[in-house]
């Protein structure tokens, strides 16, 4: 049973394959009894069951020490009895499975590193950055934030940042998950990681190694590798209890039969390697490949509850929709002109980081209106500003906020379905603004894919309910509750969590800061705020709901799998200690069950690992 940790990266040894060969040979030369002068006592068999089995006894002992109960400890003990009844034969091809059954279990075990390693391997070690008029080739170590990286056709982007100079696609797929080539021109956004195919780009630096998006994936990947899962020591605790049990079935079994060969074989049967090694390679897998499709996982044990979840509460702004909302119209009250009230919105929400007032300042600007600076502001939570702009009280939000100040509001357009932002002055509606935001194109199959698997949604939303029943419908969540503030968000996702829900909650971080960490789960989009991705247990890097879907399945396939494992380990175990204990199983076919449905476990799992990781 194989240390995933320390072990697997250590390649075959020399002097591990001469000890099978050794075995192996020795067991030829016993069975055709090549030289035997002190039969029965074989002292070419003794010779190479010490030298071949050293290791198994060594790790038997510190196991023994460490009070730990592992298959070496079981194995030498069955090793030491066969021989010690001269069945040399026997405990010499025994120790060839257990050799060769921990060589195959170190080399899949490596296989779950080398993803890691690959993805280690993949940013660029060096970046050519510009200096002047030259060109500069950098450790990445050196690279400073705001310097200017050059990257050619075919090379790989050191660094995240706005690309400044150049056009061309580039293939992130290892971090945002996208299949397509995205297009990069000046003001969009590369990542350290993504291989630049067509053309030269120039790029600023915005964040350089484990900063990166890509650093985070790694980052994520190597704690789930360190982090043990509940399920893991679950499996560790299993494993023992299985080594415990066949101790006292081959006790049971040598005291009823007497039967010695018997006995052994009772020990010999039971593996467990399955679920010990089986366990963490599954988890190690399935996180390595959810980073594959952009879905950060922060560790195994919150893989282990997005397996379990029956319920998934999404926001709506920048978690459904992309959070960019746009003008679509501005109604003035009759005397006012359009840009008047645009005048006074952009002014109140100028140092707002609302998505709403992003856009009305940004609608201002493209309009030519001038922007003047407020002079006192107050943002009200879930209902807009309350601003001080040439010495009136300037309102600017929704309808709540201005009926709780008593001025009255003629009804929304019903042309459009928007999320409207009112605006009044000194007491006096002065007009709305109405703006519209996009639904993620993939929303509605990411819906119906979480319906498919028979996980309850909920749309939980700070909006109008107007707006909200439109997004609701149009990407089909049957429940729907709008006008919340954040601490209702809140309230509704402790009441699912209360009532016995397994609660996902999925939002940007955005005024559902406090919700996504009351749920069991809290995801969050890769567009949202840094707090809430340092915070979440699951990071969405590339804003696609579809592969937080995809996640959701691989966390169910990972459960089903390991629980597979145990109990076909358990099953294996079992039956084989019964069939020994009987007298049906000869030591050797004991250790060949031992060894063949460990691997056959082994491999169940390593189905999880990403496949093409060289790539
Ligand atoms: N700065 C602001 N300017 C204008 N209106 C605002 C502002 N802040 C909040 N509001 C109003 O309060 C409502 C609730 O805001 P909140 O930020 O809680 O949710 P949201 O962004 O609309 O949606 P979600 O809850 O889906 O993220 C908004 O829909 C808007 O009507
Ligand atoms: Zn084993």
């Amino acid at each position: 049973m194989p240390d995933l940790a320390s072990d697997a990266a250590r390649p075959f040894a020399p002097v591990q394959a001469a000890r099978i060969a050794v075995a192996a040979l020795a067991a030829a030369a016993v069975w055709f009894e090549v030289w035997e002068p002190l039969a029965p006592l074989s002292l070419i068999g003794v010779a190479a069951l010490i030298f071949a089995g050293w290791p198994i006894a060594r790790e038997a002992a510190s196991n023994l020490l460490a009070r730990r109960m592992t298959m070496e400890l079981s194995m030498t003990i069955a090793i030491v009895a066969a021989a010690s009844i001269s069945e040399f034969f026997t405990a010499l091809v025994v120790t060839v499975f257990v050799l060769v059954a921990e060589e195959l279990e170190r080399l899949t075990a490596a296989r779950g590193r080398r993803a890691i390693g690959d993805l280690v391997e993949f940013v660029p070690r060096e970046a050519r950055v510009r200096r002047g008029s030259a060109v500069v080739t950098l450790a990445v170590d050196a690279v400073a934030i705001g310097d200017r990286v050059l990257v050619i056709p075919g090379e790989r982007i050191p660094v995240d940042g706005a690309v400044v100079e150049g056009h061309s696609t580039v293939d992130q797929s290892r971090i945002t998950g996208e299949s397509m080539p995205a297009e990069k021109t000046v003001g969009s956004f590369a990542y350290a990681g993504s291989i630049n195919q067509d053309g030269a780009i120039e790029i600023v630096v915005e964040r350089v190694g484990r900063d990166t998006s890509y650093g985070r994936i790694i980052e994520a990947v190597e704690s789930a590798e360190r982090s043990r899962a509940p399920v893991q020591r679950l499996a560790d605790r299993l494993a023992g209890y299985l080594v415990y049990f066949a101790f006292a079935a081959a006790a049971t079994t040598f005291l009823v039969t007497g039967d010695v060969r018997d006995t052994i074989s009772v020990i010999i049967v039971a593996g467990a390697c399955g679920i010990a090694a089986g366990t963490p390679l599954a988890i190690l897998g399935a996180i390595g490949r959810a980073a594959r499709m952009g879905a950060i996982v922060k560790g195994g044990m919150h893989l282990e509850t997005l397996g379990r979840i029956d319920t998934v509460v999404l926001d709506k702004t920048g978690t459904l929709t992309f959070g960019e909302p746009r003008v679509q119209a501005v109604h003035a009250a009759p005397g006012i002109a359009e840009d008047e009230v645009l005048r006074l919105a952009a002014a109140a929400e100028l140092r707002s980081e609302h998505p709403l007032a992003r856009a009305v300042v940004q609608a201002a600007e493209a309009r030519g209106v001038a922007l003047v600076e407020p002079a006192a502001f107050t943002n009200t939570l879930g209902r807009g500003i309350t601003a001080e702009i040439a010495g009136a009280q300037v309102l600017v939000g929704n309808r709540r906020l201005l009926a709780e100040t008593g001025i009255a509001v003629p009804a929304p357009h019903a042309a459009e379905i928007g999320s409207e932002v009112l605006v009044a002055q000194a007491g006096r509606y002065l007009g709305q603004i109405v703006l519209a935001d996009r639904v993620r194109p993939e929303a509605h199959d990411a819906i119906a894919g979480l319906t498919a698997l028979g996980i309850r949604t909920l749309l939980l939303t700070g909006d109008s309910a107007a707006v909200a029943d439109a997004v609701a419908r149009q990407i089909g969540i049957a429940e729907v509750e709008a006008g919340l503030l954040p601490e209702h968000k809140l309230a509704r996702v402790a009441a699912l969590v209360a009532g016995g829900r397994v609660v996902a909650m999925v939002g940007d971080g955005i005024n559902d800061a406090p919700a996504l960490s009351r749920a069991d789960l809290g995801v969050a989009m890769g567009s949202g705020t840094d707090v809430a991705q340092e915070s979440a247990d699951i990071v969405l890097l590339g804003n696609d709901l579809l592969k937080f879907v995809d996640t959701v399945r691989l966390a169910r396939r990972t459960r089903a799998i390991i629980w597979q494992n145990f109990a076909g380990t358990l099953g294996v175990d079992l039956i084989g200690m019964a069939l020994a204990a009987a007298g049906f199983l000869s030591p050797l076919v004991a250790a060949s069950i031992h060894v063949g449905s460990e691997m056959v476990f082994l491999l169940n799992s390593a189905r999880l690992l990403p496949r093409g990781s060289n790539g």
